[in-house]
């Protein structure tokens, strides 16, 4: 099994617990988006993972065993933690190199994953002479060495530019169709939720939601339909009739909340109002995360 799970995770660091009875899976064949806002808790919870930390109390686990334990671990689990932790002064190629002997992965992986992650025509460049989006392919590209069946990476879109989002979009799909584990951290929900299947937020280190994309958006959408109309006084009495109400939105526009387009469609059609537009609003993710986690922000100022 290559399921990642985690058990009343806990990790304090003084007084202050980054990490708080942490209890969630995280599953193969799907993309995890992993939420928080900044100092939630998610590359702590990564790094105790990993066994680069050690948890106060819980547990952290790969098919329920240990990183530590597991038997050639840069095999199951391939990690993107800090892509500036790469030494500067090798060239990208020695940098897989060192990476590959190290986890007796055999040497041609390191030519497929350049070329997987599009840095093949930099290899033979120094790594200080790297731009931060360069820097990121080539953390990714080093997950991906041991072609592991669990990938964590901690904000893997930092730095790349549009072209590097949506590619990274899509190889995050493609892990995934292939049944792999695929956790990923990010603050902006915008982001996750183009390559996010699940969701996982943390705040202040506790979980606060463990759901499907999908659910999480219905959970948090009061319908409400956006819609044109030549004849709005007649569309206002048919609505009124059946407790919706109209609200003009400006620009000839208007808006009835409660409701979703097919229903309002079909009341439209029965009175013979003409509808010029119809369209469902959807809330607005970012807006819909931000309230989850307003409580749960933790800026350096308030504290
Ligand atoms: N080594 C450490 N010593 C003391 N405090 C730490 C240490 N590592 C993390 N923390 C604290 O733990 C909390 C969680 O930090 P963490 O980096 O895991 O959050 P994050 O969700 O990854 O945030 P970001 O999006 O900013 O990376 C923060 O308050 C941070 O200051």
């Amino acid at each position: 099994m290559n399921s990642i799970e985690f058990r009343e995770l806990t990790k304090s660091y003084g007084a202050s617990r980054a990490v708080d009875h942490l209890t969630f899976d995280v599953l193969p064949g799907r993309v995890t988006g992993f939420l928080g806002p900044n100092g939630a808790g998610k590359s702590t919870t990564m790094r105790l993972l990993l066994g680069l930390d050690r948890p106060t109390s819980g547990t952290a686990t790969v098919g329920g065993q240990r990183y530590r334990d597991l038997q050639d671990p840069l095999r199951r689990v391939g990690a993107l933690l800090d892509a500036q932790a790469a030494h500067g002064g090798r060239t990208a190629r020695d940098h897989l190199r060192v990476l590959a002997a190290a986890g007796r992965i055999p040497e041609g992986r390191v030519q497929e994953v350049m070329e997987q992650t599009g840095i093949a025509s930099v290899a033979d460049r120094r790594i200080k002479s790297f731009s931060l989006g360069m820097r990121q392919r080539l953390g990714i590209a080093s997950a991906l060495l041991g072609d592991p069946e669990v990938l964590l990476l901690d904000e893997p879109t930092n730095g790349l530019d549009p072209e590097g989002i949506v590619w990274i979009r899509e190889l995050l799909r493609e892990l995934a169709a292939d049944g792999r584990t695929v956790l990923v951290s990010s603050h902006l929900m915008s982001e996750t939720a183009a390559f996010a299947d699940h969701l996982v937020v943390l705040g202040r280190g506790r979980l606060l939601a463990d759901t499907s994309m999908e659910e999480f958006i219905d959970a948090r959408s009061t319908p409400r339909v956006r819609l044109r109309t030549s004849e709005p006084d007649r569309l206002r009495a048919a609505l009124s009739r059946q407790g919706f109400e109209l609200t003009g939105a400006g620009g000839g526009r208007w808006t009835v909340e409660g409701i979703q387009a097919e229903r309002l469609g079909r009341i439209a059609a029965g009175e013979g109002v003409p509808v010029l537009e119809l369209a469902d609003e959807r809330v607005s993710l970012e807006q819909a995360y931000l309230d989850l986690t307003a409580e749960h922000a933790q800026f350096a100022a308030t504290r």
